[in-house]
């Protein structure tokens, strides 16, 4: 007996950062959006102990030890419940990896469900959330799905009403980046600046609930942006060429170097996606919309 799991990437329409805290961590105002990009977990009982399988374009860049966040999803959850984690964890991986498109928090948050149901641990919604938060900031959102707000360190959420479709094209980067050398920039570009306190911005929230492209266009933000263009300034490159070709919107996602580009619909997104292929300023291009659902068993 098997359980799969399908979990869906997310794009971050706004991404307020404050200041870093005691912990290293920084508070932030973080507007999650499902897309339609997804990873798969597949949990089969191995006799053997535990075990990780992985297989897609980006697989050579995934760990297959006990870093492997669907590992430390399955350890975590054995571990809770007093079970030995027998169990062979297989990702078809889809989702860029390093591409600040929470790949591994998807594999996180599949591996808890896959295994919840594998082993009929029958924990509570809470209680995965809480091994959600645990393993990672953005682990409870891929859990979640559909379009929500991320409080503390984006691992607290409170729910978004979505009233139409967005259509994303995604610009794939020759190279990843690293998620707290993205941060650690933030702090190196904002010394002795006036850090204000994050805050979600109602504009992006309505333009959430309205399902309105061009509204929503106009009140993204990123405040990791300069952080991820000074790491990586080629990304200007890629981000000029698909305002160019009729995005509304042109922006890193979360962390990046993953570059997201807003359309007005699925015809323009395919329009878009065409001319970023061609221009060569990146490795690949993807489609996707959201609001999506979050991980659910297939
Ligand atoms: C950039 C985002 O993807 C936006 O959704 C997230 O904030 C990152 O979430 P994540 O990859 O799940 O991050 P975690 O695994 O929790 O933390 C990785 C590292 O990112 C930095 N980090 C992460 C989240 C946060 N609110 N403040 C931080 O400073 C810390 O250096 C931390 O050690
Ligand atoms: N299941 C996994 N899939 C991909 N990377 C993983 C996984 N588990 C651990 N990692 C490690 O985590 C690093 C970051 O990978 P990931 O794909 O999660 O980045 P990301 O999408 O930028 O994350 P986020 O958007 O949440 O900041 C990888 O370089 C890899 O070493």
């Amino acid at each position: 007996m098997s359980v799969t799991v399908r979990v869906p990437a997310k794009v971050n329409v706004q991404l307020a950062v404050g200041a870093a805290r005691a912990d290293g961590f920084h508070d932030l105002a973080n507007v999650f959006l499902a897309v339609s990009l997804y990873d798969e977990v597949t949990a089969t009982p191995d006799a053997d102990g535990l075990r990780v399988t992985c297989e897609g374009p980006d697989a050579g860049q995934v760990p297959l030890d006990r870093t492997n966040l669907a590992a430390r999803a399955a350890l975590a959850l054995a571990e809770r419940y007093g079970r030995a984690p027998d169990v062979h964890l297989h990702i078809a991986k889809d989702i860029p990896v390093a591409g600040g498109m929470a790949g591994g928090s998807a594999d996180g948050a599949g591996a808890l469900l896959a295994c919840d149901a594998l082993w009929g641990t029958g924990a509570s919604r809470d209680e995965l959330l809480a091994l959600c938060a645990e393993l990672g900031s953005d682990v409870p959102f891929s859990l979640v799905g559909g379009a929500a707000l991320g409080t503390g360190r984006g691992e607290r959420l409170t729910e978004l009403q979505v009233g139409g479709d967005f259509h994303w094209v995604f610009a794939l980067a020759a190279r990843g980046l690293s998620t707290p050398a993205v941060f650690r920039e933030f702090d190196r570009l904002g010394e002795g600046l006036d850090i204000p306190e994050p805050a979600a911005d109602q504009a992006v929230l309505d333009a959430l609930a309205k399902g309105d492209s061009a509204a929503l266009a106009v009140a993204v933000t990123n405040d990791l942006q300069p952080a991820a263009l000074s790491l990586f300034p080629e990304l200007s490159d890629t981000l000029a060429a698909g305002r160019a070709a009729g995005a509304l919107a042109a922006l890193v996602s979360g962390s990046g170097p993953t570059t997201a580009f807003l359309a007005p619909d699925a015809r323009s997104a395919s329009d878009i996606a065409g001319v970023l292929r061609a221009s060569g300023t990146c490795r690949d291009v993807r489609m996707a919309s959201g609001a999506v659902a979050g991980a659910s068993v297939v």
